[in-house]
């Protein structure tokens, strides 16, 4: 018998880009991304066709027991005074956890669990998050570069975008100087 080898997928760890013969792209833009950040005139303002992020993941099928692996580049940048972030989301079956993984850049994820409890984690090339079951999450760009992390779920988890509305996530994460501060938005 004849045994062969076969060439994997791969993932650049220093940027988090793959490379497969089926990559999926998805990007949002900031048009879209209506009432997510708390400066409404600045937002609008600005180029509506800008992708804030973009997430590439490797395709497999969307069924119990199955993980999906991809990447979140986000943006630098501000809104007003308001750092880059992503739209941020429960997951549908709130049950299901997520690993991220610090590629490059800097920035916080922020976690709000279904109770309103929030934590900050610092996001770095290395970093590692543990994303505990019913736990809202949303990446947050607080550096001058672009910052990539990979992410890895149950195919079954899902998004839920509108658990947090209206109010959105507690905390928004403004410049200070040259860094953050933390606001709460509500108790
Ligand atoms: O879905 P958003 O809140 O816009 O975040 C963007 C992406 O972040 C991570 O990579 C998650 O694993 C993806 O499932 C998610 O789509």
């Amino acid at each position: 018998m004849q045994l062969t080898s076969l060439i994997p997928p791969q993932v650049n760890l220093a940027d988090g880009c793959f490379t497969a013969p089926d990559v999926q792209h998805k990007s949002t833009l900031l048009g879209s991304l209506a009432g997510i950040f708390a400066d409404h005139h600045s937002w609008q303002a600005m180029p509506a066709e800008f992708a804030v992020y973009s997430v590439e993941m490797l395709p497999f099928a969307l069924q119990e027991g199955e993980l999906l692996v991809g990447t979140t580049h986000l943006q630098p940048g501000k809104v007003g005074n308001e750092f880059f972030m992503t739209r941020g989301h429960f997951h549908q079956r709130r049950e299901q956890a997520e690993f991220y993984f610090g590629l490059r850049g800097s920035g916080l994820l922020l976690l709000q669990h279904q109770g309103g409890d929030c934590t900050l984690e610092q996001v770095f090339t290395g970093s590692v998050h543990h994303i505990p079951p019913f736990t809202a999450h949303r990446l947050i760009n607080t550096g001058d570069h672009i910052l990539s992390a990979l992410a890895v779920w149950s195919a079954i988890a899902g998004h839920d975008y509108s658990a947090l509305q209206p109010q959105g996530f507690k905390l928004r994460i403004f410049a200070d100087g040259a860094g953050w501060r933390a606001e709460a938005q509500y108790e």
